[in-house]
């Protein structure tokens, strides 16, 4: 039996990652975490179709989005990519003290049914709440394994204890922990900040064991150059490329920039020579 659930692991994590290990993937799920005014730059892009197709036509490996927004977009995803549906958020209107927790809010039988490859979940480890959300991802993780579907993991470290022990988030020795904590309950790959250098974010890819990291992309970077490097540093650290948002759809035309980041991820091109090649810059 075990052996048939892997094959199906595998399968379905290879709709995401290309030959060499590594993916793009397309993140949609700001609309509920950090609510609609992310689109508002191009507003066109608070519709899910609108973007989708975009970044299909462009060539992200992949795509993350809740449910609701499955039922919507989640046929503008091309069979042949991965979609990563994730079943936990928060919204940006909780009080200030409750942000430290994702809720649930589907559950493993509603990713299957809107076709996901794989399902995810957040854990911000060093939260006052990391109890729930351990519990909720080992509930995910056991269920979605059973059935031979890779679960991923948004692996954040955040929480008071932190910023006073460590003064950052961001510190490598923090990332490194969750990307280990993720690693070690269960997950089939991990999304984490970036450290701040190829050297720190290789001791994060070290720590994770052999599960795939990939980059959380971050806030809109004024030049994309600075992404950019941020996503080779990523690759030449062993990380397995990057899931982005803000970076792609606050773009009125995000293709010269995801043909750019398939060039850093996918043929080792540094940035700017692969930025000139796509007429980004
Ligand atoms: O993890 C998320 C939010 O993280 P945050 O609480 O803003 O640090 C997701 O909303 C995004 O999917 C993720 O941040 C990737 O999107 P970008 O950061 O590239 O916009």
């Amino acid at each position: 039996m075990d052996a048939y659930q892997n094959v199906g692991i595998k399968r379905r994590l290879g709709r995401f990652f290309r030959r060499d290990g590594r993916a793009l993937i397309f993140a949609m799920d700001h609309g509920f975490e950090h609510g609609p005014t992310d689109f508002e730059e191009h507003w066109e892009h608070v519709n899910p179709r609108v973007i989708i197709k975009k970044v299909m036509r462009a060539g992200v490996d992949g795509v993350m989005m809740l449910p609701g927004i499955a039922r919507i977009a989640g046929n503008d995803v091309r069979p042949d990519r991965g979609l990563m549906i994730k079943l936990t958020s928060k919204t940006n209107l909780r009080p200030k003290d409750a942000q430290l927790l994702q809720s649930q809010l589907g559950f493993v039988e509603d990713a299957i049914k809107l076709g996901a490859d794989a399902i995810a979940a957040t854990v911000y480890w060093g939260s006052p709440q990391e109890d729930v959300m351990m519990r909720q991802f080992a509930e995910i993780a056991s269920y979605a394994h059973d059935l031979g579907f890779p679960v991923v993991q948004f692996a954040y470290p955040r929480g008071p204890y932190i910023d006073e022990k460590y003064g950052s988030k961001e510190d490598y020795r923090v990332v490194m922990y969750g990307a280990r904590a993720a690693a070690e309950s269960g997950a089939d790959m991990i999304k984490t900040y970036w450290t701040g250098s190829s050297e720190t974010f290789a001791k994060v890819v070290d720590a994770a064991a052999g599960v795939p990291v990939l980059l959380s992309g971050g806030a809109k970077a004024e030049n994309p150059v600075d992404f950019l490097k941020v996503v080779y540093g990523v690759v030449e650290a062993g990380g397995a490329g990057a899931v982005v948002g803000r970076n792609i759809f606050q773009r009125e035309n995000p293709e010269p920039l995801i043909k750019t980041l398939i060039r850093v991820i996918h043929r080792n091109e540094e940035p700017e020579e692969a930025a000139k090649a796509e007429g980004l810059i």
